[in-house]
């Protein structure tokens, strides 16, 4: 599949801050990714640095093979969806919406009009009185209906309520399916958007963690319960990533792929086996990482 993004050693220090530490990796065509990670682990940074909204103290973003700095050619082909976007004084909804038409050359004024309407967005106040979800629903509706080719949303549902997660999530679906593209979604919320990610990155201070296919992920770890001498001898020389007693229960969660020989071996010594969430494997390896210290040789 095609790189549309390449990003090689790319840092961004705000003064004592590494925001973004020595970052190298590509992003793929048509592809969702969640870009995942703790409050303040760069999520912000490294996507307003690729879409050039800031420059990098070191290092190199390419996007479709360019310099998105000051490119037309290429930041016609992003959208950048964010929270502290800033609006003129007086525009309202409406005024955001056919700016977005000139600009996104894939713009979908259908597409705006429905999902402006299912997510209550008042198209005539003024951008600076409506509401934090109100505002949340103005950036789903240009990010979605931008259809640009790579389009960032960042924590896109701050505010918004459960029903409008809900149409965001079913829509962006939805359109992907029949317009495949490139997605990235930071997220908080990573049960919520599992469903929706295709691949996770997971950054921490400013590192890469994980960067994998999500159902990879999903295999990768295993809680397994019951007797605790039991339990312990099976993970033992294993990396366990989070452990819970009760009496002479031990549930351990496990960073390791089963096999079948090891779940015909677990079943035979009468051990339960249960998925890990991917937020659940997602904290425990943060908070495991942060403990061990060393991030890459643990996580990779
Ligand atoms: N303009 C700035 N000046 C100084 N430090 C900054 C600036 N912008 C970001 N930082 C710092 O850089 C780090 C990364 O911030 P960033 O906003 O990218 O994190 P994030 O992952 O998006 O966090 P959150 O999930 O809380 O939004 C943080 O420690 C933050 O305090």
């Amino acid at each position: 599949m095609a790189q549309v993004i390449e990003v090689s050693d790319l840092t961004k220090r705000y003064r004592d801050v590494r925001a973004v530490d020595g970052v190298t990796f590509t992003v793929q065509q048509d592809t969702i990714y969640g870009l995942l990670g703790r409050n303040g682990a760069g999520k912000t940074t490294l996507m307003s640095l690729i879409t050039a909204q800031s420059l990098p103290t070191s290092g190199e973003v390419r996007v479709f093979g360019e310099h998105p700095y000051e490119n037309p050619r290429v930041l016609s082909r992003m959208c950048f969806v964010r929270e502290s976007q800033r609006y003129p004084d007086e525009a309202a909804p409406v005024h955001a919406m056919r700016a977005a038409r000139l600009f996104f050359p894939h713009w979908d004024q259908d597409l705006a009009d429905r999902l402006g309407e299912e997510l209550r967005l008042p198209l005539k106040r003024r951008i600076r009185k409506l509401s934090r979800g109100q505002l949340s629903a103005l950036g789903v509706v240009i990010g979605l209906a931008s259809r640009a080719e790579i389009t960032f949303f960042d924590e896109p549902y701050l505010g918004l309520d459960a029903v409008a997660r809900q149409v965001f999530y079913d829509t962006l679906l939805a359109d992907y399916a029949k317009h495949p593209r490139t997605i990235i979604l930071s997220s908080h919320l990573i049960d919520e958007v599992a469903h929706l990610i295709e691949r996770v990155m997971v950054i921490d201070q400013g590192h890469i963690l994980m960067d994998e296919p999500a159902d990879d992920l999903r295999d990768r770890a295993a809680t397994i319960v019951g007797n605790r001498d039991l339990v312990e001898a099976f993970v033992s020389g294993r990396e366990v990533i989070h452990s819970e007693s009760l009496g002479r229960v031990l549930a351990a969660t496990v960073l390791w792929r089963l096999s079948d020989a090891d779940r015909a071996e677990l079943a035979g010594l009468g051990l339960d086996v249960t998925p890990v969430s991917l937020q659940q494997l997602i904290v425990r390896t943060t908070q495991h990482a942060d403990q061990a210290g060393v991030p890459e040789e643990v996580l990779s």
